[in-house]
């Protein structure tokens, strides 16, 4: 029976990476995305910006949105420092299982906390499922339409500090209208854009990283 893409990227991982090296997952996927088929991972050029961010940002607690084969959950949770957590949610079953044996395979389990369900309804529940106040960061990586909502969401849960960090993929292309409109005009946040291309292309794309002000 025909595997899925995720199956595909799981066996290319499995067969190309070494246990227990993050970079080296990293690497076995896109040079599949290169190679073989192309995927929505954020690849390796803006990948660079987001390891930057999460270099220079250091945090204690990560919220990912959109999980989907687990890509930027490794390349991120390769950079914690030791008692940092990453939570990162993924709504689609496959993907879920995918992104579990991805991050296995990186050795990366023990910081990673990947929860199968829908945003709007976890976001609410951050606080009494995993104990946590606020999230240093949160990585934006999701459907694009969903952006914006969430973003208020986590706003009225107080799951943003002043210096919380939105850092969002896929502003240019395919896109997110609403959420730039919202945070480039918002006197609560001071947005920065990071002009990059779509993973894998020469299409113009990149990444808006946000600072909550509280
Ligand atoms: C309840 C819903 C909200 N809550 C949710 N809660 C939890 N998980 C959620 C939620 N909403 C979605 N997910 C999961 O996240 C993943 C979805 C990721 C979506 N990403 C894109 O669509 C994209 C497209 C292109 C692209 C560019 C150019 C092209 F030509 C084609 C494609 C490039 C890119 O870099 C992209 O990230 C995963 C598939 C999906 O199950
Ligand atoms: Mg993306």
């Amino acid at each position: 029976t025909q595997t899925t893409r995720p199956q595909r990227m799981l066996a290319a991982v499995q067969k190309n990476a070494t246990r227990g090296d993050p970079r080296s997952v990293v690497k076995a996927i896109d040079q599949f995305c290169r190679q073989k088929e192309w995927a929505m991972n954020v690849g390796d050029e803006k990948g660079c910006i987001l390891d930057s961010v999460v270099t220079e940002v250091n945090p204690e607690t990560v919220l990912e949105l959109g999980t989907y084969c687990g890509y930027s959950t490794v390349r991120i949770a390769s950079l914690l420092p030791p008692q940092a957590k990453l939570i990162t949610l993924e709504f689609n079953p496959g993907n879920a299982a995918i992104a579990r044996q991805v991050i296995a395979w990186a050795g990366l389990e023990d910081k990673v906390e990947l929860v199968e369900g829908a945003s709007g309804d976890f976001i609410p529940k951050m606080k009494e499922m995993f104990g946590i106040k606020t999230f240093d960061l949160v990585f934006l990586d999701h459907w694009k339409d969903r952006y914006l909502p969430d973003t208020k969401l986590m706003e009225e849960c107080g799951l943003l500090r002043k210096g919380s960090i939105l850092l969002a993929d896929n502003v240019i292309c395919p896109g997110t209208p609403d959420y730039l409109e919202y945070i480039r005009n918002s006197p609560r946040y001071k947005s920065q854009f990071f002009k990059s291309h779509l993973e894998y292309t020469k299409v113009e794309d990149g990444l808006e990283k946000s600072i909550f002000l509280g």
